[in-house]
């Protein structure tokens, strides 16, 4: 037990929430030593009660952990006769304030975001955790479960961004969700509320806890940076029935869509009408897998979450197809009397099945877009597939001298994301002036989407 004035001068108080105090410190001893010191609002009457040694056992694991994107714990004392830990003291602004301060992130710095935490992660749900540690059960707050340290608190407020001295941004992952700090006598309190939004399905379900509960709650950051809200977002946590539907939407309802949530952002943010959305394909399906209701349907770990970023990053995520290829849903009932030159959407997660007749000398295709005003193409793509712009190319009838059409397929203005023709997709783009002739059997690719032409 020690007074906190004979070790430290306080430089600055950081932040004084409803558990505890964090102050920027020098230590007395070691003037070059400037830490972050968070002082517990709890005043310890003995130095053997369980939760406390259980707290001074997750510490030293902590302790132990060497990683740039986790905050570095340096030590853990009884200051003023309360729990203090002692740790590298981050100088930045956690992803909540700068969320308030700029709405929403570009792509590029939330994949930044997404490298670093998902770096963090793999390191901690790879940690081995050896020796006779404490093992806990249910929703109890747990930091380490089957040898893997799980952080078990991820939301903005715990991520500070920083700057290294090569002036690119770090990211640090701070406040690991120790079991001191959540104790049955504070649960349902207003730190447990202000992660209600953050939580698991199976937090609130009440079943274990483990490395895809923290992948979960950085699913929804990462929803959050792209779209500027979580994807349940709560009004007032006091509120037991905003809080019983919560709980039922992070149970059951469908997350809303990324895309249009970000549209929504960049329009209030601009009050100018989104184009189109600039989230990758596969960093939605990203999202959408942390976000899935079932834990083994998510990353298990940061490290499978690593693995898929960078596999996206480098093309190599394919948008598996749903149906057999070549599968077509007629929706149009009297499509079986048409005849004529036609296009064949195959299906795949993003894309339904579809067919279009060619009736007209230009025919646009583009992205379905059903918000009211929107310009439409004549063959609007019934799909969710970004890459796919709302006026992506076109065909052009011409007549020919026996009487008959021939068919040309060409790139529009050029689309944003380009037409590939006959070849496989993203490899050789069709120029904005080329007309490539079509015969029966044609293929092209638009976004992650395979049509064929058929003559007739
Ligand atoms: N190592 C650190 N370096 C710099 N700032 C920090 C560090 N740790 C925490 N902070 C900042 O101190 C403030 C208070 O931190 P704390 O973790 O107590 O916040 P909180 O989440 O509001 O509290 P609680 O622990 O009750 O959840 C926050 O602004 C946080 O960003």
């Amino acid at each position: 037990m020690q007074e906190l004035a004979s070790k430290y001068d306080i430089l600055k108080v950081i932040g004084h929430g409803g558990f505890s105090a964090v102050f920027k410190a020098r230590s007395k001893e070691d003037p070059e030593h400037v830490v972050a010191l968070k002082q517990l609002d709890f005043v310890l009457t003995s130095e053997t009660a369980k939760e406390y040694t259980d707290f001074k056992n997750e510490v030293e694991i902590l302790k132990q952990l060497d990683h740039p994107n986790i905050v570095k714990i340096y030590g853990e004392y009884i200051l003023d006769n309360k729990p203090s830990l002692e740790m590298e003291f981050v100088d930045g602004e956690t992803l909540e304030t700068l969320l308030q301060r700029d709405g929403y992130f570009s792509i590029e710095d939330t994949m930044d975001v997404i490298a670093q935490m998902a770096s963090a992660l793999s390191y901690c749900h790879h940690y081995y955790v050896s020796g006779n540690m404490p093992q806990r059960k249910g929703t109890d707050s747990v930091i380490i479960n089957r040898n893997a340290i799980i952080h078990n608190d991820i939301n903005p407020k715990n991520i500070i961004r920083t700057k290294n001295e090569d002036g690119l941004y770090r990211y640090v992952l701070i406040d690991f969700g120790l079991s001191f700090v959540d104790p049955a006598a504070v649960r349902h309190s207003k730190k447990e509320d202000g992660m209600a939004e953050y939580k698991a399905p199976e937090k609130w379900r009440g079943a274990l806890v483990d490395t895809p509960s923290d992948i979960y709650s950085l699913g929804v950051v990462i929803y959050e940076l792209l779209t500027g809200a979580v994807p349940f977002p709560v009004k007032d946590y006091k509120q037991t029935n905003e809080m019983a539907a919560l709980e039922e939407k992070h149970k059951a309802a469908p997350v809303p869509d990324l895309c249009d949530a970000r549209m929504d952002a960049f329009r209030e943010k601009t009050s100018e009408p989104a184009e189109d959305c600039d989230i990758p394909a596969w960093l939605a399906l990203l999202v959408q897998t942390c976000l899935e209701k079932e834990p083994a349907k998510r990353f298990k770990t940061g490290r499978e979450l690593a693995q898929f970023f960078y596999n996206g990053l480098d093309g190599k995520i394919e948008i598996t197809e749903k149906e057999a290829p070549g599968s077509v849903i007629d929706i149009d009932p009297t499509i079986a009397e048409k005849k004529g030159a036609s296009l064949e959407v195959q299906s795949n997660i993003l894309t339904e099945a579809q067919q279009f007749f060619i009736e007209k000398d230009y025919s646009t295709i583009g992205r379905r877009n059903d918000l009211p005003g929107a310009e439409t193409a004549d063959f609007s793509i019934r799909t969710s597939d970004r890459f796919i712009s709302k006026n992506h190319c076109q065909i052009i009838r011409r007549a020919d001298a026996e009487g008959g059409y021939t068919y040309f397929l060409q790139d529009k203005m050029p689309s944003k994301n380009g037409t590939f023709f006959n070849t496989d997709k993203n490899t050789i783009r069709l120029s904005a002036t080329t007309e490539a002739a079509l015969k029966e059997g044609d293929y092209f690719w638009v976004g992650n989407t395979k049509l064929i032409f058929h003559q007739s």
